[in-house]
């Protein structure tokens, strides 16, 4: 199966990378005309994944038909940009196999449904789960969901994509796999805060529990299974996420906690941290389907501008509750 990668950032490299195991050609498409040519000429995405060597075997475009000849597409495009490039792309009856971790705001709708909005005729298929970039392309060990309801594409797809440090675990729950590493990295901003006011590691174990309390309450709500959000791409990247500065939304986070404004903290980066543009969608979103996301809440006030001591105050303010509940 002939692959091509949508998005030149980090992840869209490193999945491009575990594509191209053995040499085996692999089509990236990046939007920086920089990203292609550091790629082609120097096997280095300098931009976004700095100091990997990658495959030869990997070849970059920024001319999106160069990807007409691949025969399943990984998309890699940040949440709030998918549909712009999604738009411009002619994929038939091609699997896409949505690789990004976010909710878009206006629709409220998951990658997955935007792509089976855009190009109903095209499978989809979601792989997500604990993946720092850097650490997939250097090959280090990792394990990721692959959900797809087609049973036959999806054992195609983990057989293609699997290598001896790269582990695919199949799942049916589209669903399930994307709200997991949607919501985990708002989560992950409330973990970075914890640590920016050096609020303590049993706050940032009681944020984790509560946060994936709230992230299975969402996920089952919108027809996820519980299993799915305790896997990989649920409970898996959760922890993950919210225990490094490696993580763009943790490190936001830190940021946040420190008393620094979101709109300063973004305005630095050009890399992308999924979790702002989430949180208020997810927000939304929660509040129609009668869902009660706390710390979702905590984090959305944090971004608008809110004193983190007075949003930490009335976090724990709430009366109390059954754990279960
Ligand atoms: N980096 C990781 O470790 C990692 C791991 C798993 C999943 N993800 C998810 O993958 C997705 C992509 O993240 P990344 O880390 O590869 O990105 P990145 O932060 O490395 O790079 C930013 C990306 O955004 C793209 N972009 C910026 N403005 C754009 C625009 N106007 N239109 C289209 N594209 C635009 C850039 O071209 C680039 O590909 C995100 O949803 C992220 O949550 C990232
Ligand atoms: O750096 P983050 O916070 O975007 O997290 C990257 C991946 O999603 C971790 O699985």
């Amino acid at each position: 199966m002939k692959i091509g990668v949508l998005g030149g950032g980090a992840w869209g490299t490193a999945l491009a990378q575990v594509a191209a195991r053995g040499d085996t050609p692999v089509k990236l498409w990046a939007r920086e005309p920089e990203v292609v040519e550091s790629v082609n000429s120097a096997h280095e995405n300098r931009a976004f994944l700095a100091g990997v060597a990658l495959s030869p075997a990997i070849r970059a475009t920024n001319v999106l038909d160069d990807l007409d000849e691949c025969e399943a597409l990984l998309v890699v495009v940040p949440a709030q940009f998918l549909r712009g490039v999604l738009t411009q792309l002619a994929v038939g009856a091609r699997p896409l196999v949505l690789c990004a971790k976010g909710i878009e705001a206006g629709t409220r709708k998951l990658v997955a449904e935007i792509a089976r909005e855009l190009h109903p005729q095209a499978p989809v298929a979601v792989l997500s789960g604990p993946t720092f970039a850097h650490e997939v392309a250097k090959g280090l060990p990792t394990a990721v969901t692959l959900a797809c309801e087609d049973d036959g594409l999806r054992n195609a797809l983990a057989e293609r994509l699997a290598g001896p440090a790269f582990r695919t675990y199949g799942s049916s729950d589209v669903t399930g796999a994307e709200i997991g590493g949607a919501v985990k990295n708002v989560l992950a901003i409330a973990c970075g805060v914890v640590e920016g006011a050096g609020l303590g590691l049993n706050a940032r174990a009681a944020l984790i529990a509560r946060g994936f309390a709230e992230m299975t309450r969402f996920g089952v709500a919108r027809g996820g299974r519980p299993e799915t959000l305790a896997g990989l791409s649920g409970l898996g990247d959760l922890v993950l996420t919210c225990s490094s500065t490696n993580s763009r939304n943790f490190s936001l986070g830190v940021g946040l906690g420190q008393g620094r404004p979101a709109a300063e903290l973004l305005a630095d980066r050009r890399t992308v941290a999924e979790g702002a543009a989430t949180a208020p969608v997810l927000r939304e979103a929660a509040a129609a389907a009668g869902v009660e996301m706390p710390v979702t809440a905590a984090v959305c006030a944090l971004l608008e501008g809110a004193p983190v001591d007075a949003v930490v105050r009335s976090l724990l303010a709430r009366p109390l509750r059954g754990e279960a509940v």
